[in-house]
Formats: C-alpha cells, structure tokens, sequence
C-alpha cells in the first residue's frame, strides 16, 4: 500500500501545477482580453474622427461614448469570462458525453431526446435576448446623451431653475433602460429554465428507459444497475455543464448586440476622407503644389445632408484673390458661414466648383486643404488644457518659444501674467474659467502659431466690451498681414478693415464691391443693411 503521506505530497504536486495552470490561464484571458479591447477602443475612436460632418448632426456625443465605454464593456466580460465558461462547458460536456458513449450507446440515443428542445429554445430565446440588449444599449446611450448634455449646460439647466425636470427626465431615461434590461432578464431567465427542465427531463427518459434495461418489467437485463447508476451521475454532471452553457449562450447574444452597434461606426466609410494625415505628409509644403492661393467659388448649390430639401447655397459665385480682405455680410440664417464650411470641405456642395489656386478643393488631401485654412470661430472653442497647450494645437510642432511669440502678439500674456501659474493655467472644459474676449485672444494665438496662408473670421454676433473688441482687434490685425481674409462680419467697424464686400441673400451674392463705394451706393444691397446699424 502506498505511503499516505507520500500520496498527499504526490497530489500536492498535481494541485500546484494545476493552480499554475489557472494562473497562467487567467494571465493570458486577461491580457488577450485587454489587448483586443484596447485595439478595439482605438479602432472605434479613429473611424469616428474620420467620419462626415454629416454623421455628427444626427449622431450625439453621448451615443458615442456608450459605444467606447459600455458597449465594449460587454464585449470585455464576452471575451474573459463568458468565452472561459463556455470553453469549459463544451469541454467538460464532451468528456462527459465520451464517458456517457462507452457507458451505454442507447441510453445516450435515448439522452438526445432532450437536445431538439434545447437548441429551439437557445435559438428562439437568444434571438430576443440580443435584440433587447441592443435597445438596452441605445437607451443607455440615451441616458449618457442626457446626462453629458445636462453637465456640460449646467450654469444655463441652474438659470432656469431646471435642476428637478432634469433629474426628473434622467431618472425616467434610466428607468427605461432599467425595464428593458430587467426584459433581457427575464428572457434570460425562460432560456436556463426551459433548458434546466429538458436536461432534467433527458435524465427521467434515462432513468425510465434505463430502469426497463434492467430487465425489471421481466424482460432481459441488458445493463447492470453499477452501470445505470454512473450513466445517471454522467449524465447530470452533463446536465449540469450543458445549462451552464445555456446561461454562457444568452451572456454572449448581448455581447453580440453591443459589438453589432460598434462594428456599425468601425465599418461606415466615410464620404470625405479625412482627418488622418498619410505617411510622409509635411505641413511645411503645403500649398507648394499650387500656383496661388486665389479661391474661386463657381456656380456652388449646396444643400445640408440632414436637410435635403433646404437649399443653403443657391448658385453662388465669387473670387477671393490672394491676400484680398473679404467681408461677407448678409442677415441671419443666409449661409455666411455655410461658405467656410463647403471651403474647409467640411461637406461636399451638390453643384458647382469650389478652387485654390486652380484646384479643386475636391482634389486636394483634405489635410493639405484645412492646413492652408485657419478660421477663427464665432465661439472660440479651448480644450481642457493650459493656455499654452491651446495655442500649442495650431502646430504641435512649434517650440516653446514660438508659443510664446504667438502669444504676445495675440496679447494673450497681458491677462496670463495676472494668473498665478501664467501660461500654464488651465482653462478648464471648454474654457469655461476664461472670459470671452481671453479666449478669442487664445484663438487668435493659435491662428498666428498655424501660419496658414488664407484665414477666416467667423465674427460672433454678440459684441466684446469696448476693450476687449480692441485688444481682439489689434491682435486679429496681425494675422491679416499677407494673407488672404474672409471676415463673416457683423460689426461695421470690422466690414470696413476690409477691401471688398460681399453681401449674401438666401445663398447667392446679392452684390459685391469694394466696401467704401457699395457704402455710399444710395439704393444698394450694402447701403440698405448697413443703414440699418447706424
Ligand atoms: N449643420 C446644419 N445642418 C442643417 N442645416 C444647417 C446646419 N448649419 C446651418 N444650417 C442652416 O443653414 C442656413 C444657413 O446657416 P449659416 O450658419 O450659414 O447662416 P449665417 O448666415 O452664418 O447666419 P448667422 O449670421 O446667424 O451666423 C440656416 O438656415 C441654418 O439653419
């Protein structure tokens, strides 16, 4: 007889290897699994940059961020978890099943009896349970929508004393999410149930059969009750892994559903290539292809994707030659701005040519096109990093020195200086700890740091106090230094910085001149809008 000490050494032995085994195991699921969601993440984040402009008009931020954080969640706990269960369940319900052939073949037959049930419940309840989850995961997407809408509003949401219908709205968002969850549930719930009750019922239809085998009806025994009895326990530790397999099943239609949603974004292809620049691009040579930087809009139609039956542009016409200063003037809603977002080639116009230098805008690398554009908008728009930083994202190239020049002629370091941490202060989410004439001023840094040959000011409606205008003013006078301008202007004081004017009525040029003679033009377009502002 063996030395029991020895046997206990012996299975320790086995026991540390297999515990090895569940480290390496785990080791290798965990990082397989963060591997792909990492790859996964990013390949999700760079289709949405690349995206149309259209795609962002109906898509919401918050929907987007569902699909990177919860979305892949679940396939994060498919890949780890539920792929380990169920790996284990076939395995273990195979073995079982060998042991189960060897034991009796007909028992086993008579065992498959439960498999038909099984298998239309996996595929009716399954279906349900995916198609609920992917609901489950838009309505999530509509909380996050919500709730990032509601935060980033929060002074105007206070304004309005909204702070209860708001919370009132979200709690009501989270309870249809919550409903439809509890729903996969419980279809969830009717799937291991329904296959509990066939597992169990393959083993009554053994025990019957089996029973029957044993010659107890009188007939000749054809299986001893030593073999009955270990089919029988073969076949709940069977049972057993095949509802574990079930519950692994109804985990995995989920994860099915949200990889649907982000294998959606991944594979939509974009219209406009856009937004990542091709290997061996150069900043420093773009527009070198190019005779001029004479823009030439001709004849353009253009119509927003999300409003087809609105015509923005209607045959519209005009020549910014190089280093010209246009002002474009025109009442609210006449597509002012439309005009920098067909130029940037943020959307593609339905008729007509848009040119730099002869080509067509449609022609160029869409990098090269929006490197020899800078706009400065109506609302500067500051990410959440220093000031510095922000005027760093004109060229990310630029030294620590050209930052800083940049920011002195935009006199951005008048009102640094006065922070204690200076250029470095951050800004806050949007730029929220700055006032508006700080961050035109940053905008403008940027702009100066960019050094693209055509700018364009889209001028915000509401006016900056008297001092702020003329520190914006001085700083925007030296970007328009050699370069070709459009200001989208409201304010006369800056129409008339301007050579020629350009006033846009319902999409089309109404007329177009230079500013002083259109200014006294008794009768004109130019004379009528701007009579209205003295
Ligand atoms: N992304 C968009 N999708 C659909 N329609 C849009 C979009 N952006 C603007 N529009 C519509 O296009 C028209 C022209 O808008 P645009 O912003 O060019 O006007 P604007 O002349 O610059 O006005 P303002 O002086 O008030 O800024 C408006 O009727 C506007 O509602």
């Amino acid at each position: 007889m063996m030395d029991p000490t020895l046997a206990a050494a012996g299975l320790f032995t086995m026991i540390s290897a297999a515990g090895a085994g569940v480290i390496a195991r785990q080791i290798l699921l965990t990082k397989a699994g963060e591997n792909i969601v990492a790859d996964l993440r990013s390949d999700l984040f760079r289709s949405v940059l690349r995206q149309d402009n259209s795609m962002f008009d109906t898509t919401r931020t918050g929907d987007i961020i569902t699909r990177l954080t919860s979305d892949i969640a679940l396939i994060q706990t498919a890949l780890t978890t539920e792929i380990l269960n169920a790996t284990r369940a076939v395995l273990m319900s195979t073995g079982g099943v060998s042991f189960l052939l060897v034991t009796s073949p007909t028992l086993t037959l008579v065992s498959c009896l439960s498999l038909p049930p099984i298998f239309v419940s996996a595929r009716y309840f399954g279906k349900k349970i995916k198609a609920l989850q992917t609901t489950v995961q838009s309505d999530l997407a509509e909380t996050t929508v919500k709730a990032e809408e509601v935060i980033s509003q929060i002074k105007t949401v206070r304004s309005f004393n909204a702070e209860s219908f708001e919370s009132e709205s979200y709690k009501q968002r989270t309870q249809t999410v919550r409903d439809r969850a509890i729903e996969a549930g419980v279809k969830g719930a009717y799937l291991d149930g329904t296959v509990h009750v066939a597992a169990n019922a393959g083993l009554l239809c053994i025990l019957a059969v089996g029973g029957n085998m044993l010659g107890v009806g009188g007939g000749e025994a054809v299986i001893t009750p030593g073999e009955l009895a270990s089919f029988l326990m073969y076949s709940i530790f069977v049972a057993g892994n095949v509802s574990a397999l079930s519950t692994v099943y109804g985990s995995l239609q989920k994860s099915t559903g949200a990889a649907e949603r982000i294998f959606e974004l991944i594979d939509q292809k974009p219209t406009i290539m856009t937004g990542l620049k091709t290997e061996g691009y150069r900043r420093e040579s773009v527009g070198s292809e190019l005779e001029n930087n004479d823009i030439v809009f001709s004849e353009v139609d253009f119509t927003y994707p999300t409003r087809k039956s609105m015509k923005v542009l209607s045959n519209l016409s005009l020549e910014l030659p190089q280093g010209s200063h246009t002002a474009i003037v025109g009442s609210s809603g006449s597509g002012k701005s439309t005009i920098s977002q067909v130029l940037l080639r943020l959307y593609d116009i339905d008729k007509g040519s848009i040119t730099i230098g002869g080509k067509s805008v449609k022609e160029l690398p869409p990098e090269t096109l929006r490197d020899l554009i800078s706009v400065v908008q109506q609302e500067p728009v500051l990410f959440s990093f220093s000031i510095a930083d922000n005027i760093r994202y004109g060229c990310l190239e630029a030294s620590e020195e050209e930052v800083l020049e940049a920011a002195r002629s935009a006199n951005v370091t008048d009102f640094a200086e006065t922070f204690p941490e200076g250029l470095d202060t951050k800004v806050g989410e949007k730029g929220v700890q700055l006032s508006g004439g700080q961050k035109q001023r940053i905008a403008i840094a940027r702009v100066l740091l960019r050094n693209s040959p055509i700018v364009i000011f889209d001028e915000a409606t509401s006016a900056l106090d008297a001092e702020s205008e003329f520190l914006v003013t001085k700083a925007i006078n030296k970007i328009v230094e050699g370069r070709t301008v459009i200001s989208i202007a409201h304010r006369l004081s800056t129409i008339r910085k301007a050579e020629t004017v350009a006033v846009i009525e319902n999409g089309r040029v109404v007329e177009v001149g230079d500013v002083k003679e259109l200014e006294n033009m008794v009768g004109g377009k130019f004379n009528e809008l701007i009579s209205r502002q003295r």
